[in-house]
């Protein structure tokens, strides 16, 4: 009697809590939901125990849904018919059982919780999910092959890599530095397989081993698509997770992935959909159910713990840019998008500006750098000496004695050096040079870097310069700087007040005021075009040019040229100009 009324004061304690943290009302009415107040998933019951204390009972009670939510030690049993909820309360309310050596105490509830989340039962398009792909025993030599044990790896898990070091920096591999350890041939078995599945791939070359210890996970993240081709495969070891799959259009999908499960990753899944694992030690159970003829996956309040995870992901190198048709996440398609915005803006405010002031710009020009008769002096007759971007021809020098080549895109400037030099005249431009690999003794770059707009023509124009020149060759480089202190550009009384921008090929400028400090990397420098008559320079101007300069910060071009193929061997600053000499190994 005692011990009843007891239990009757803990249900009314338990029954203010409820309402208070769920607002849910516990009522002395019978109905079909029942909360049991002192068991749940913190005190480890599980619906395999309810299921038990169920069997009991004859004619079994059917159960429609049990909700045991994280955290709680209580949970909800909803029931399909109040008789059969009735009999359950009587047989077990205040009675050791259910897994527990305290009495269990329960009370009807006028309502449930109602968290779970319904999605979509459809997996992405390209996912394909092998249940049973390996035995159990081929799953033990595989975890005992791939099991590690080392504390100074990722912070939020460990990592091995097979084929090529998976860089997490840029999420590539350098194809240029394989590993000496190639993928085991342990996993051979899983191409044999695969093609028995009429799955169409090919035999990867990089591995990447991942291990998981409860708590752990994987951001959200798309496998990078330039470095790697169109399968990725993931063999799931020891424990089964969750895998979150999101798509930009909102979509989001959990995968249950279960162990010895072979996860194949091709198309869509592949290439426009994220995936993750959530740093958790547990997983939702996750249901499919039927509602109105459709099938959705119910992401129910019921939990399982993870175990250590071992995954096998399997990739194939690619080489060269990813050409695929989902340009979402593809990395490939962002740069070919900017390199096409760059070269337009290059061509509107490079190019066609040029072409336009060849005869007025070539009037300004005369002498050849006193930078360039030194840089060629030494040059032994009979060098070849390239001139890229060579402008009018004022650097080509009166010798007879070399073969002396001038590249220039613009063709009123080229037709100018075709007329007053003796060099050999190609039109192109520095990306394009027509030109033999490796055939240049010297190359002479002079002011022309700066009119790339991206760092990444920046350094292919300097690749370019090192593919032409002949090993133990030299190239003077010279670009405008952004400091312009050194130098008499600037006109003492004029200060920069620089507030306009332009808007060029879709992006915003700033235009630069003539003789006046730089206060931006990226600017367009207005010409004042005169017209020419007769040699000389008509007074009145009549329109204003813009010409886009990237000028350069101290120490930008040397670092430009690293890591491609030349070493710099001087590098100054000269009348306004950053300059390196730098020679190919
Ligand atoms: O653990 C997994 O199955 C996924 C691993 C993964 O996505 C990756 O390494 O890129
Ligand atoms: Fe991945
Ligand atoms: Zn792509």
């Amino acid at each position: 009697m005692d011990e009843l009324r007891k239990i009757e004061r803990k249900k009314k304690r338990f029954a203010v809590r409820l309402k208070n943290s769920k607002k849910i009302i516990c009522t002395d009415i019978p109905g079909l939901n029942i909360v049991l107040c002192n068991v749940g998933q913190a005190t480890g019951f599980k619906k395999n125990d309810l299921l038990l204390m169920l069997e009991k009972i004859t004619p079994t009670p059917i159960v429609l849904k049990f909700i045991a939510e994280k955290g709680d030690s209580h949970c909800f049993i909803v029931f399909s018919r109040i008789e059969e909820a009735k009999i359950f309360y009587d047989t077990y309310d205040g009675t050791l059982s259910g897994n527990s050596d305290v009495p269990l105490y329960m009370c009807f509830v006028e309502s449930v919780p109602n968290n779970e989340i319904i999605c979509s039962s459809s997996n992405p398009e390209g996912l394909t999910l092998i249940e049973g792909f390996i035995t159990e025993d081929e799953e033990k030599q595989l975890y005992q092959l791939f099991d590690w044990i080392d504390e100074s790896n990722l912070k939020n898990r460990q990592v091995k890599h097979y084929g090529y070091e998976f860089r997490y920096g840029s999420n590539d591999v350098d194809l240029n530095q394989p590993l000496d350890e190639k993928i085991p041939q342990e996993c051979e078995i899983i191409w044999k397989r695969l093609e028995d599945y009429g799955i169409n791939f090919s035999i990867p070359d990089q591995l990447t081993v991942n291990k998981y210890s409860p708590g752990q996970g994987i951001p959200s993240h798309v496998d990078k698509h330039s470095p790697f081709g169109d399968t990725i495969l993931s063999l799931s070891l020891n424990s089964s997770v969750v895998m979150d799959w999101k798509h930009h259009s909102k979509a989001y999908v959990p995968v249950v992935v279960p162990s010895r499960s072979l996860l194949v990753m091709q198309a869509e899944a592949r290439y426009d959909w994220q995936h993750g694992i959530q740093p958790r030690t547990w997983d939702p159970i996750i249901e499919v159910r039927k509602i109105d003829n459709g099938l959705v996956k119910v992401i129910t309040s019921e939990t399982k713990a993870r175990g250590t995870r071992i995954s096998l992901t399997f990739r194939k190198t690619r080489q060269g840019p990813c050409n695929c048709c989902y340009e979402t996440l593809c990395d490939s398609r962002v740069t070919a998008d900017l390199d096409e915005v760059a070269s337009h803006l290059e061509d509107l405010h490079v190019h066609q500006v040029y072409e336009q002031i060849a005869g007025h710009f070539s009037s300004t020009r005369h002498k050849p750098w006193p930078k360039v008769v030194e840089f060629l002096q030494d040059i032994p007759p009979g060098s070849i000496v390239l001139d890229l971007g060579a402008g009018n021809g004022k650097n080509i020098l009166n010798r007879n004695d070399l073969l002396q080549v001038a590249c220039e895109y613009s063709a009123g400037l080229l037709s100018e050096c075709r007329s007053v030099t003796r060099a050999c005249c190609v039109r192109a431009d520095v990306l394009h040079a027509p030109l033999c690999d490796c055939r240049a003794d010297a190359v002479l770059c002079v002011a022309v870097i700066h009119h790339f707009s991206t760092y990444a023509r920046r350094r292919q124009a300097i690749a370019s310069i090192a593919r032409l020149l002949r090993p133990g060759g030299r190239a003077l480089v010279t670009v405008w700087a952004k400091d312009q202190s050194k130098s008499n550009y600037l006109c003492k009384d004029k200060v920069n007040t620089e507030s306009d921008t332009y808007k060029t090929a879709g992006i915003h400028l700033p235009v630069h005021q003539n003789r006046t400090q730089f206060k931006h990397n990226d600017v367009l420098v207005p010409w004042k075009l005169r017209k020419v008559k007769e040699n000389k320079l008509e007074n009145e101007s009549s329109q204003t040019l813009l010409r886009y300069y990237h000028v350069f910060e101290e120490h930008e071009l040397e670092e430009l040229c690293r890591n491609q193929g030349v070493v710099v061997e001087k590098s100054f600053y000269e009348e306004g100009n950053w300059c390196v000499i730098c020679q190919k190994i």
